[in-house]
């Protein structure tokens, strides 16, 4: 899938959003890809993950067993994933603040996994979605992303594919640019405010 397909997708699906947002990081930014319009056709989301499913080279493919996403953002895009994987997919979730296996989900000790995510910008949501896994006894071998918007500058000690790359500016809530303070600032993730 070509860049101007994959945004075409989003753009067909109303995802490309505009306005003041505030991001899990903190990071404040004029552009919002929400992934979960992206994800609420069924067909959409599993179109996407086959294209992104088909960037991970065979050799590394055939190991993974278990697709395991951070919630609630990656939950619908690691089940994409793994269906366009043929493994099962799990979940990470922080009802009391950071990531942790639950609802009777299991890694066998040094299965092998694929974190999907739907956006990466700072790369810490991943982090802490990998140190989750890895407690819980899984290993993971490569992440996955529909979007990174990090600009190159979220980076991993594992392979990192991602459907589009794109560079969308980001500020310190002190920095903002006057058009953007204008703006009342609204939060569309789950991350409990800092
Ligand atoms: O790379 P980062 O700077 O961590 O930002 C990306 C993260 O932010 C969003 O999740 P969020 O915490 O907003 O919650 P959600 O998944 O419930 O939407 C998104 O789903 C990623 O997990
Ligand atoms: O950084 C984020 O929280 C974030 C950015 C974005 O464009 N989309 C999203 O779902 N989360
Ligand atoms: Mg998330």
């Amino acid at each position: 899938m070509t860049r101007d397909e994959v945004l075409e997708e989003f753009r067909a699906a109303d995802a490309l959003l505009e306005g003041h947002f505030i991001l899990s990081s903190g990071l404040r930014s004029s552009r919002y890809l929400q992934c979960a319009r992206v994800l609420m056709d069924p067909a959409r989301g599993s179109r996407l993950a086959e294209a992104l499913a088909a960037q991970i080279p065979a050799e590394l493919r055939i190991q993974i067993s278990a697709v395991v996403s951070p919630a609630m953002g990656g939950v619908i895009a690691g089940h994409e994933m793994a269906r366009a994987l043929g493994v099962e997919a799990m979940f990470v979730e922080r009802p009391t603040g950071s990531f942790e296996l639950r609802r009777g989900f299991r890694l066998e000790p040094g299965q092998k996994v694929l974190m999907m995510e739907d956006v990466v910008t700072t790369g810490l949501s991943s982090r802490e979605a990998i140190k989750a896994i890895e407690e819980a006894g899984g290993q993971v071998i490569a992440m996955a992303s529909l979007v990174d918007r990090s600009g190159g500058k979220a980076e991993f000690d594992i392979p990192f594919f991602a459907l589009i790359e794109l560079d969308v500016p980001a500020y310190q809530p002190d920095a903002l640019p006057p058009e953007l303070a204008a703006i009342p600032p609204v939060k569309p993730g789950s991350r409990a405010a800092a």
